[in-house]
């Protein structure tokens, strides 16, 4: 939450030249105080549904503990669900007509898994590019996680994602490449992202639509940028929501294809993830599974209860404080009533005056 000048000392001027929000006393007195209400486009597919929904609600509420936040999940047609999932959303989630009706300040969209080579082709697209289109019109800032960033991107500067000759999978460090922008200002300047995907965008692909590049890692390309206006959009293609079992999770996963036939090749690891006590526990099991695979026997569970202790989760403080800044500038801009986007006097196309 912000500081408010209460006297003339110089430090805050100081600050806010670094990018601090400061208000003064007359603007503190005259803000509406109320809780923000942020939606959860949850297109993840069932076994990550309540992961996900765990992982955003933590990042929303653990970012800033004076704030009230009220997160709203709902999600859309054209995705693959089963009976209990749809039980589990018909009974918790909110349609999207009421969440159009009653409004939102912010808007989260999830990654998804994709069947198909072009987004487009996606029984999914045509709802997604629906909630595109309500959202940019009236939510004063959209957050997209991976393919949620994709599929925006090509709907709406018409670049396709490349397809990468092998997954971007693991834990990669980052550097903030605009030290000005107010959504990494005071964040660390070094700092790790997890990415699990087979496609990006790239950095020269954003950048020819005007986009700002913010967070990006030499290994694993750009993980944060921006809108052209600087704020109504904002792109992430890692995952700093992940938590630390996160990519175990898919580890496990990518072996149990291994062994039923549905992929070839033995999985690698996720990079710069498992230390080197994991390796020699998951290179055992390794060939285990290898053997049982060849002599068409079981195989024993994955011990994920030894590894667990061995996983460091490097990245969530960072996460905490983009959020924090991510919400901290939407509760300055937008409208008291929560169906407009933004208080009298904000110019759309600049909502922060960068
Ligand atoms: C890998 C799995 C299948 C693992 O799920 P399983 O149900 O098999 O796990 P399990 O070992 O049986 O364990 C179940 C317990 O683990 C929890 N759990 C499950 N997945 C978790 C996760 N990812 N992170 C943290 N916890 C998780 C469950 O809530 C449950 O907890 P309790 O028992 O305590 O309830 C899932 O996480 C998953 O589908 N993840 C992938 C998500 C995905 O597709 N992401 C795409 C984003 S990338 C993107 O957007 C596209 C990029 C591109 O196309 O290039
Ligand atoms: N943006 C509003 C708060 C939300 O109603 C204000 O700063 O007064």
């Amino acid at each position: 939450m912000p500081l408010v000048a209460h006297t003339n000392l110089p430090t805050f001027w100081r600050l806010q030249d670094e990018g601090e929000e400061i208000l003064t006393p007359d603007r503190a007195s005259r803000q509406s105080i109320r809780e923000l209400h942020v939606g959860l486009l949850n297109i993840m597919p069932d076994a990550a549904l309540e992961a996900t929904e765990r992982q955003f609600f933590r990042l929303v509420g653990a970012c800033n503990q004076i704030a009230q936040f009220h997160v709203h999940p709902f999600t859309i047609e054209g995705l693959q669900r089963s009976p209990a999932a749809l039980e589990h959303i018909h009974t918790y989630y909110e349609s999207f007509e009421k969440i159009k009706l009653d409004g939102l300040d912010a808007l989260i969209i999830s990654g998804a898994n994709v069947t198909h080579d072009h987004l487009q082709d996606e029984a999914f697209w045509q709802p997604l590019t629906e909630v595109f289109a309500w959202a940019k019109q009236n939510v004063t800032s959209i957050l997209c996680s991976c393919l949620a960033t994709h599929a925006l991107i090509q709907s709406c500067y018409g670049v396709e994602r490349t397809r990468l000759p092998a997954k971007r999978w693991g834990v990669f460090s980052h550097r903030v490449v605009d030290r000005q922008h107010p959504l990494v200002a005071e964040v660390n300047t070094r700092f790790d992202v997890p990415h699990s995907r087979y496609n990006e965008v790239f950095k020269a692909d954003m950048e020819k639509h005007g986009l700002k590049i913010l967070v990006a890692s030499e290994e694993a390309g750009v993980h944060l940028a921006v809108s052209p206006d600087g704020f109504r959009v904002i792109f992430f293609q890692g995952h700093p929501e992940y938590d630390d079992i996160s990519l175990l999770k898919e580890y496990k996963r990518e072996v149990m294809r291994f062994y039923n036939g549905e992929r070839d090749d033995y999985p690698p690891y996720p990079e710069h993830y498992f230390d080197v006590a994991v390796q020699n526990i998951l290179s055992t099991y390794a060939e285990h599974v290898k053997a049982a695979k060849r002599a068409g026997e079981p195989i024993q569970q994955l011990p994920e209860a030894q590894i667990l202790e061995h996983l460091d989760i490097t990245w969530r403080d960072s996460a905490k404080a983009v959020f924090n800044n991510w919400l901290g500038k939407v509760y300055q801009i937008t409208n008291e009533d929560r169906r407009l986007p933004f208080m009298d006097g904000i110019d759309p196309d600049n909502p922060l005056g960068l």
